[in-house]
This record gives structure tokens, sequence and C-alpha cells, in this order.
């Protein structure tokens, strides 16, 4: 099973992550796309990425605005896996 991350850990990593805030056990970004298929288009590659990983992100969609929510439940807050997937969206959303 993941790791608890430290406080420390998880605001070294922000640091090279800045699009995402932490809120207590979870980190969140909210991504503005240019239309709302382009912000489902973005939902569908995220969601492939997190199948691969068997790492699944809280999905909030708005109209073209979607916040991602990530935390891992078995562990109940931030792991490794976390970062990894906040870095893939952050790859997905780069190429969009
Ligand atoms: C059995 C399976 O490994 C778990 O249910 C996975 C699926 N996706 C998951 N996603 C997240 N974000 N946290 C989890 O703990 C988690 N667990």
């Amino acid at each position: 099973m993941a790791e608890l991350l430290s406080d420390t850990e998880i605001d070294t990593a922000l640091t090279k992550l800045p699009h995402w805030h932490r809120d207590g056990a979870t980190l969140t970004r909210t991504i503005e796309s240019a239309s709302f298929p382009a912000a489902i288009a973005l939902v569908g590659r995220v969601a492939e990425a997190a199948e691969s990983m068997n790492h699944h992100p809280d999905m909030d969609i708005r109209w073209r605005k979607v916040t991602y929510s990530l935390s891992t439940h078995s562990a109940g807050g931030i792991t490794g896996s976390d970062l990894e997937l906040a870095r893939r969206i952050d790859d997905l959303a780069a190429a969009a």
C-alpha cells in the first residue's frame, strides 16, 4: 500500500507542481479548457491515465472548468501516487 507523505515532503513536491494546491488530505487543480467538449476530452484522457495507474481522481465538471482532487483513500491522505497522477494530469493538460 502507498505510504502517506509528510507535510515537508508534500510541500517540497508542490514547489514543482505550481498549479496544485493542498487542501488537507487532498491535492486540487482546476483546469479551464477552451470549450465543454475540450474539457470532456481531457477528462477522458485523465480517466485513461488513472485507470492505467489504478489510482482515480475525483472530478468536478462545471461547463469548461474541471476540478481534479487527488487523495489516496486507502492511506487516508496524500501519497506518491497522488503526486504521480498530478504530474500526468499536468502533462495531459499541457498537450491539450
Ligand atoms: C482495490 C483498488 O486498488 C483500490 O480500490 C484503488 C482504486 N483507486 C484508488 N484511487 C484512489 N485515489 N485512492 C485509492 O485508494 C484507490 N484505491
